[in-house]
């Protein structure tokens, strides 16, 4: 199966009935119709028992899609898998999810490989582990990746950048289910399920040279497409609250509405990532009393935070061309601005030196020292 899950058992239902009509003897093939309809409640029933979607937060149909095709292929096939997505879509929370949910797998080991750490030649032992004395440095024998993940899951992480020299290698270990260590003259047996997980267009990667076809179409016997979050905007609160959750380690406090609203309309080129460090920006600034409020929001996320840079900016700009065409020169100009910043500080911070200071980003004697220092110019 490649691709997404189907929403309901009506579209299965639907595709049954063409086949009925379709075949000589209507009834041959409606076991396989009633099967396939009994296995996506099955999945159903799966996909709604998971605690939090086995850590996949969201409700969105597209993410409900995602993890119906997920639990099918754990739980019903021992195929590669292929997780495809833009970064930060929740492509390693989702191979994690495989290993849970593969009854063969889950007991044995998940063994994850970043491919953008694996150098061509340099960390092929990553892979294929050694024995002592196989390359200068190898001074004790070590086991790699292959033998790690005997019984249990191997996660290729970034596929797409896996070394062109060793794609054949282990597109032979896939289908021979052997390897040999380097410095070994033994073929060790080794049975894994392999997940790969890649933000690259594997078929653009096959056509510029750079990844085998015949690996390709191996890897890609179930692909899994994750969501970016703009496709699934629904998910963003409770994602927020779950974020909120684990970075306070409490009950998710409450988040105002407005807030709510700046949290779903932004864009997220990090996805699911990127709205984690947001969350962990806001809750920086909460207080302990159960709401999370805009002024917790970093400056630059609210409402008309473009538009206010803007105007900001061309306000400046009409003030510094006016004091240089009364012909102040840089040096008193940049004096002219800090006296007027520390005014300013000072008499929102009701004269206190040191809230003055913190809010000009100085210590409170360099203040002090500006202070006591007369204006250019004066007396
Ligand atoms: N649906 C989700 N629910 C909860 N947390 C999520 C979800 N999706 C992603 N995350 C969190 O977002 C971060 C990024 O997720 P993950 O590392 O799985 O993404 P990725 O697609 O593998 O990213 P990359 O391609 O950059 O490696 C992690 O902290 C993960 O826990």
């Amino acid at each position: 199966m490649t691709g997404g899950y189907p929403d309901d058992p009506w579209a299965l239902l639907a595709a049954g009935a063409t086949e009925v009509l379709a075949s000589a003897d209507g009834l041959d093939v409606l076991p396989g119709v009633a099967a396939r309809i009994r296995r996506w409640h099955q999945v159903d029933r799966i996909v709604q028992s998971l605690p939090a979607a086995g850590g996949l937060v969201g409700e969105s149909p597209a993410l409900r899609r995602a993890l119906r095709t997920l639990v099918e292929i754990a739980r019903f096939s021992d195929a590669p898998v292929l997780i495809q997505g833009e970064s930060g879509t929740g492509k390693e929370l989702a191979a994690r999810l495989v290993h849970t949910l593969d009854p063969k797998r889950r007991s044995g080991p998940l063994v994850v490989v970043d491919c953008t750490t694996i150098v061509a030649n340099l960390s092929a032992p990553q892979l294929f582990g050694h024995e002592r004395g196989a390359f200068t440095g190898a001074h004790s024998a070590r086991s790699g990746a292959f033998a790690d993940a005997h019984r249990g899951v191997l996660f290729l992480d970034e596929v797409g950048e896996l070394p062109e020299s060793l794609q054949p290698e282990l597109l032979r270990v896939l289908q021979e289910r052997t390897f040999r260590p380097l410095g070994s003259s033994t073929w060790q047996k080794t049975d894994f399920r392999l997940v790969c997980a890649t933000n690259r267009n594997l078929e653009e990667l096959e056509k510029a040279g750079r990844f085998r076809r015949d690996l390709r179409s191996r890897l890609s016997a179930v692909t899994v497409d994750m969501p970016p979050l703009s496709d699934r905007r629904d998910d963003i609160p409770a994602l927020a609250r779950h974020f909120l959750g684990q970075v306070l380690q409490t009950k998710p406090p409450v988040i105002e509405t407005a807030v709510e609203r700046i949290l779903t309309v932004r864009p997220y080129p990090g996805n699911v990532r990127e709205l984690r460090h947001l969350l962990a920006q806001i809750a920086v600034g909460y207080v302990g009393d159960g709401r999370i409020t805009v002024g917790m929001v970093p400056e630059a996320e609210r409402p008309g935070a473009v538009a206010r840079k803007g105007t900001t900016e061309r306000t400046l700009r009409a003030a510094v061309r006016e004091a240089l065409d009364d012909g102040l020169d840089l040096r008193g100009l940049k004096s002219a601005v800090a006296e007027i910043a520390v005014e300013i500080a000072l008499a929102d911070c009701g004269g206190q030196l040191g809230r003055a200071a913190e809010r000009l980003g100085v210590t409170t004697r360099a203040l002090q020292l500006r202070k006591a220092m007369p204006a250019p110019g004066a007396g």
